[in-house]
């Protein structure tokens, strides 16, 4: 296990201290999903505008169903809507 997250039985420090610490690790992780948000957002946009400029529809409602299934298998329902909101997000007005 990681300094980081171990135990508080492992760690001997006072745990407002070490409540700063894992806030800190904390912040890091959004600042990851964050960055990781942007990429998977101009990523689905170059998709859709690649299939636009073919020809093709908008939506890939197929898709959509891999990626709803992959967050639901990971993370349950809360998982699902998680997926969700990333899709609506690529999606842009309608
Ligand atoms: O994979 C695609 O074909 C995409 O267009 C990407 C994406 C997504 O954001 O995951 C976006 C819109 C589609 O309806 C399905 C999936």
């Amino acid at each position: 296990m990681s300094p980081l997250t171990a135990s508080p039985a492992a760690v001997p420090t006072d745990p407002a201290e070490r409540i700063g610490e894992l806030r800190t690790a904390i912040d890091a992780c959004d600042a990851e999903i964050i960055e990781l948000v942007q990429r998977r957002l101009a990523i689905s946009h170059e998709i859709g505008s690649l299939r636009a400029a073919a020809g093709g529809t908008r939506l890939s409602l197929a898709r959509e169903q891999q990626v709803l299934a992959r967050f639901g298998d990971a993370l349950g329902p809360d998982g699902a809507a998680l997926g969700m909101l990333l899709l609506r997000q690529g999606r842009g007005r309608l």
